[in-house]
């Protein structure tokens, strides 16, 4: 049997590939793309089976193409998550030192959960942004004065040395990952589980909707139907419609199972308000563990 094709934000050595294996393991055929837009084509035209890109982090929020691409694309679905904790370095050519670096590359959402850092120890350096954090590693290949912040692996992988480690805002961070699949049709509502308790223990399901009709305590209605089934909400975002100004798409992620009776009721009053009303996936969740930071692990490691 061929071992099964899945696709990462590459290239190798960023978060997302890391993200990649704790979900998958090993065996299989693991493809790099430059961009989260080619992850996503490529699960869309069939050439790989799932993609995993990254949804949300815990220091800086959202990665809206993410979010915006899971609206675009109809035929995309979220099969799963993971989430890791992500520790930063300051990464570049052997002997570079802090007041040598003109030029700061990384990832915006890596730049963005070190600003204070950045702020602190590197003042003079410009900053540019990269599609990956090991896309920036390749850059520091060829030029000396070029810092780049990312995992101790992409230091390891690219031949680099970590001139500052652990330099994130806030020692708990993590991101949160999806893995995405091609939808092979419409999601039916149906009645396979009948206990909210056990459903929302092991399965989350995300929506995005946006109101039918703007007008006063909408939103709140539509949380309501949630509220009064104590059905549990671990995230809401919103996210202009990019049609009008002031018109908004909410993701919402609830704790459950789509099929579970509770939860279908609920969904059923939220589209009956909703002009757009998607249901993005329905999948197993993935738990941060206490103590799982990278950071606590490294002190394991050394005590
Ligand atoms: O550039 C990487 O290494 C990625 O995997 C992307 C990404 C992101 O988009 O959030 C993943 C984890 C970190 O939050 C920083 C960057």
């Amino acid at each position: 049997m061929c071992p099964a094709r899945y696709g990462y934000l590459g290239p190798g050595g960023t978060f997302c590939e890391k993200a990649a294996l704790k979900y998958f393991g090993g065996g299989h055929e693991m493809i790099s793309f430059r961009t989260i837009k080619e992850v996503v084509r490529n699960v869309k035209e069939g050439s790989i089976e799932k993609g995993v890109i990254p949804l949300e982090n815990s220091l800086e929020g959202s990665v809206n193409l993410s979010l915006d691409l899971l609206v675009k694309e109809s035929n995309i679905i979220i099969t799963g998550e993971v989430i890791i904790p992500i520790n930063h370095n300051l990464i570049g050519q052997k002997g570079l030192e802090v007041g040598n670096i003109k030029k700061v590359l990384s990832h915006p959402q890596a730049i963005a959960q070190t600003a204070d850092f950045i702020e602190e120890n590197l003042p003079q350096a410009e900053i540019i942004y990269t599609e990956s954090t090991a896309a920036a590693a390749e850059c520091a290949l060829k030029n000396r004065e070029l810092a780049v912040i990312g995992s101790d692996q992409i230091a390891h992988l690219y031949g680099l040395s970590v001139i500052a480690e652990g330099i994130q805002d806030d020692d708990e961070n993590y991101t949160r990952f999806i893995i995405i699949s091609r939808s092979k049709g419409k999601f039916f509502y149906s009645t396979g589980y009948n206990n909210y308790q056990d459903t929302k223990k092991m399965y989350k399901t995300s929506i995005v909707c946006t109101p039918e009709v703007n007008k006063p305590g909408v939103l709140y209605e539509m949380l309501g139907e949630f509220a009064a089934r104590k059905i549990n909400l671990t995230r809401i975002e919103s996210r202009p419609t990019r049609k009008k100004l002031g018109e908004y798409l909410f993701y919402i992620d609830l704790e459950g199972h789509y099929h579970d009776p509770l939860v279908a009721g609920a969904l059923k009053e939220v589209r009956n308000m909703s002009g757009l009303f998607k249901i993005l996936g329905c999948y197993f969740k993935d738990n941060i563990k206490e103590g799982s930071s990278e950071k606590d692990a490294k002190c394991k490691k050394r005590a």
